[in-house]
């Protein structure tokens, strides 16, 4: 077994090494670092950094999002994850296993800084991003699986949902669109893709209470595939649900794929402009702002 060394500086002049195997090379993905979960720093850099690793004989690319100290998804951050993706579909990987590289949380969702105090621009460069991350990550034409290893609230909840398959370490972490708890209204391509998943029943009863279900919850409504005791059980989970693409002809999975995502994704390509719009009157409202005020509060509080 060969051992190789990576030295990366980090964004904020922390140094990291990391250990990788011979069987994973690493991936040349641009403003991308491998750190282990051992030394992630604790700042928070505006495009965080996100680890890749791809097997080199079955070409399934393991991304490690660490954007200390809970992955919130700002605009960097989301671009970040979106070249990444670009690169796997431009290398032609043949999946993806999404998943945390900080403890206990897989996204804490967007980052509530980019919503409050925003201008209308700067909010309009989040939401376009965010949008348009989502999209790529939802239509990739490689099988995708969400590694849960960490709570997963509101977009970190869409992240996953838009994975192909969802894997849940338990029991102590929470997954859901918890928007309406927040007294703010998840987008309607966030609703969607709750109904794809849990279909209308399950979606209304989540979304209209902003349920955050525990794994096992979640496992019972049908919004993750499976749940695991430890990350070495959800990596071999993950690697046999993709194992099983290895015989299926590539264009024919990502076509049906596709056909089945489509209505889904049309809708917000056809309606970004006036999804924007949506946002950009809710969340500047002086409401919304005393409320997402109050719960940066009660989150810094605890
Ligand atoms: C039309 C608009 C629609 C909006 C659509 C999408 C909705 C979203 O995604 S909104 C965000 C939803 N997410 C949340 O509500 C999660 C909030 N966070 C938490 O519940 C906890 O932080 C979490 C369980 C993720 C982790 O708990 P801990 O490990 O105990 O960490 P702390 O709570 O101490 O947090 C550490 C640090 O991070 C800050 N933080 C947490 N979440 C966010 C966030 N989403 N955005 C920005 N900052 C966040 C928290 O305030 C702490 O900051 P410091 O006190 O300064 O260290």
């Amino acid at each position: 077994m060969i051992i190789s060394f990576h030295y990366n500086i980090g964004n904020q002049g922390i140094f990291h090494n990391s250990i990788m195997f011979v069987k994973k090379a690493l991936f040349a993905v641009p403003n991308s670092k491998s750190l282990p979960i051992g030394l992630v720093a604790r700042f928070s850099s505006a495009t965080g950094d996100i680890g890749v690793t791809v097997n080199d004989k079955t070409g399934v690319a393991t991304v490690k999002l660490q954007r200390a100290p809970v992955n919130s998804l700002n605009t960097g951050f989301l671009k970040n994850i979106e070249s990444t993706l670009d690169s796997l579909e431009k290398e032609k990987a043949r999946g993806l296993i999404l998943t945390s590289g900080l403890p206990k949380i897989f996204t804490a969702g967007l980052d509530i800084l980019e919503l409050y105090n925003c201008t209308t621009e700067s909010l309009t460069t989040f939401w376009t991003q965010l949008q348009s991350t989502w999209l790529k990550l939802h239509a990739t034409s490689f099988p995708s699986v969400a590694l849960i290893n960490g709570h997963a609230p509101g977009a970190g909840c869409q992240l996953a949902m838009s994975c192909e398959y969802r894997i849940m370490l338990g029991p102590k972490y929470t997954i859901g669109l918890n928007e309406t708890k927040m007294g703010i209204i998840a987008p309607f391509w966030f609703v969607d893709t709750m109904i794809d998943t849990l279909g209308p029943r399950q979606a209304e009863l989540a979304l209209t209470s902003g349920k955050l279900f525990t794994s096992s919850e979640a496992l019972k409504v049908g919004l993750i595939d499976e749940e695991v005791g430890s990350e070495e059980e959800g990596v071999a989970k993950a690697e046999a649900f993709l194992s099983q693409y290895a015989t299926i002809p590539g264009t024919a999975r990502k076509l049906t794929k596709l056909m089945i995502r489509e209505k889904t994704i049309s809708n917000l390509v056809k309606n970004k402009d006036k999804d924007l719009k949506n946002v950009i009157d809710l969340i500047t409202s002086a409401q919304v702002q005393k409320g997402l005020g109050l719960y940066l509060q009660s989150l810094k509080k605890k």
